[in-house]
Parts: C-alpha cells; structure tokens; sequence
C-alpha cells in the first residue's frame, strides 16, 4: 500500500512578522522546511512526498530541499489562497499515483516523528482518517479580552496536531466538496461524515506560528540529536 505524505507549504507566515515565509526561516542552520521534509523522508512507511508551496516560493523551496537526494521527494505543487485550498490542490496532484493513504502536515511542524507516522496511520485500516492531537490539561476560560467571563469545559477537548492521515479516495473525495476555510483537514472529512480517529500527538510537535516558536524549536535542536546527521 503506498503512503503519501503532502507537507503545506504554501502560507505567507504573517503571524512570525518576518522578511521571509516561516517554512523558509533558519533552524539550526537549514530551512524549517528540510526539516521537515527530512523527518517524514526518515520514515520507512512513506513512499512518496510533495510539498505544496506558494507559487513566487519555488527559488525559496528549491533552495531548501537542494543536496536531497531521495527519490520519494517528487515535484512541488503550487498552492492555494487558504490551507483547505492548498490541501485540495495538492491532493489532486496526488491523483496519477493513487496512493491508498495520505498523510497532510504542516511544513510549520518540523519535529514530527517517525513513532507518530506510525501512529496516525495504523488506524486507517479500521477508519478513514487519524490526527494527531493532545488532550486539554487546563482550565478553560472565555474571557470579554481583558477579563474572565464564563468557565468552559475541558472535557472531551483534544487540540490537534498534524499529522492528519486519510484513506486518499475518502479524503479527495471530502475535499471536492469541503468548505475552503476549514482550518484543518478533520473539519473536512467530519463534514463528510468519515470517522476520523484522534491519536495522541506530541508537545514537540507544535507549529512555528510566533516569533518566541522559532526560538523554541532552536532550544528543541540543541537538546535534541539531528533528525539527520548533518
Ligand atoms: N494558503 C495556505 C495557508 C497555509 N498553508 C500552510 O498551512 C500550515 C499551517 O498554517 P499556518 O500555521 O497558519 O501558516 P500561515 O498561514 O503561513 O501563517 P499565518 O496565519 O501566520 O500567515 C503552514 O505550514 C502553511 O504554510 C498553506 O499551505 N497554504
Ligand atoms: C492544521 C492545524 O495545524 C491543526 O491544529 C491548524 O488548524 C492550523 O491552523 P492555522 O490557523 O492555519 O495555523
């Protein structure tokens, strides 16, 4: 069975306030999208990866991903006005190869591992779909901005992660006719009426979205061996 990874790529990062897209920003000396890239390429149960990317990005994309010479990182696919619409795109570009299962993660989550890979795609073979999440541990408050209003439950709350796995067919299908601001791809699939498995992610897997992110992945990489000897 062919598992495909497609890795977003395609935002503009506005919320890191920076010179250059979040997914092209240095980590550790490389791109955050090699990382990326390298930590689903480290997993034996991928057989194929595309990347989708913002179309005036292909200098900054193949800056990136140059000296990686693995045949499973096929050509990049142009992207979308939103997240939902760069995922249908480069779902569709998926098409020749009709992979059984896809897995679509954040190129803005570079510390995935291949223990999670593992994780999200074992239920496929009893449900459509499996994202990575992490339960709610804290009180919930709704607050007017400045101070606390209405208490709200935690319970049965998960805050999700990517990777987010389908069965392809499933999931293109969903896309089709999905609602083009969902912000992530359980929202399209549920609309869709698939199940959708909810495994338990990882803190190390958290998205750069601000600047203190970045330099809380800098730490990570100084704690942490390379995902790829260097
Ligand atoms: N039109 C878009 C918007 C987002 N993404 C990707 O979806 C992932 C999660 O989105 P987010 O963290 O919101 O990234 P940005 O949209 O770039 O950030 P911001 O909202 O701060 O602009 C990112 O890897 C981003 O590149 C995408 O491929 N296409
Ligand atoms: C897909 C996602 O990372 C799951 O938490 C999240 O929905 C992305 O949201 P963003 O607003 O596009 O960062």
């Amino acid at each position: 069975m062919t598992n495909a990874a497609l890795i977003v790529a395609a935002g503009r990062g506005s919320r890191m306030m920076r010179d250059m897209p979040k997914q092209y920003l240095m980590l550790g000396g490389r791109a955050v999208l090699w990382h990326t890239v390298q930590a689903f390429l480290a997993s034996e149960q991928i057989n194929l990866l595309r990347v989708v990317i913002h179309p005036d990005d292909r200098g900054l994309y193949d800056s990136a991903v140059a000296g990686i010479g693995d045949a499973r990182l096929r050509d990049p696919v142009s992207g979308g006005a939103s997240r939902a619409a760069s995922v249908r795109l480069g779902l569709e570009a998926l098409q020749d190869e009709s992979p059984a299962h896809v897995l679509i993660h954040d190129a803005a989550r570079p510390f995935c591992t291949a223990g999670l890979i593992a994780a999200v795609l074992e239920p496929l073979a009893e449900v459509e779909g499996a994202f990575a999440a992490l339960p709610v541990v804290d009180a919930l408050w709704k607050a007017d901005g400045t101070n606390a209003i209405t208490p709200v439950t935690r319970d049965g709350l998960w805050r999700a992660q990517t990777p987010q796995a389908f069965r392809y067919d499933a999931i293109l299908a969903a896309h089709a006719k999905g609602d083009a601001d969902a912000t992530d791809d359980v929202a399209i699939a549920r609309s869709a009426g698939l199940t959708v498995r909810v495994v338990e992610g990882a803190e190390e897997n958290f998205k750069i979205t601000l600047p203190r992110d970045l330099e809380r992945a800098e730490q990570m990489l100084l704690t942490c061996q390379p995902i790829v000897p260097r």
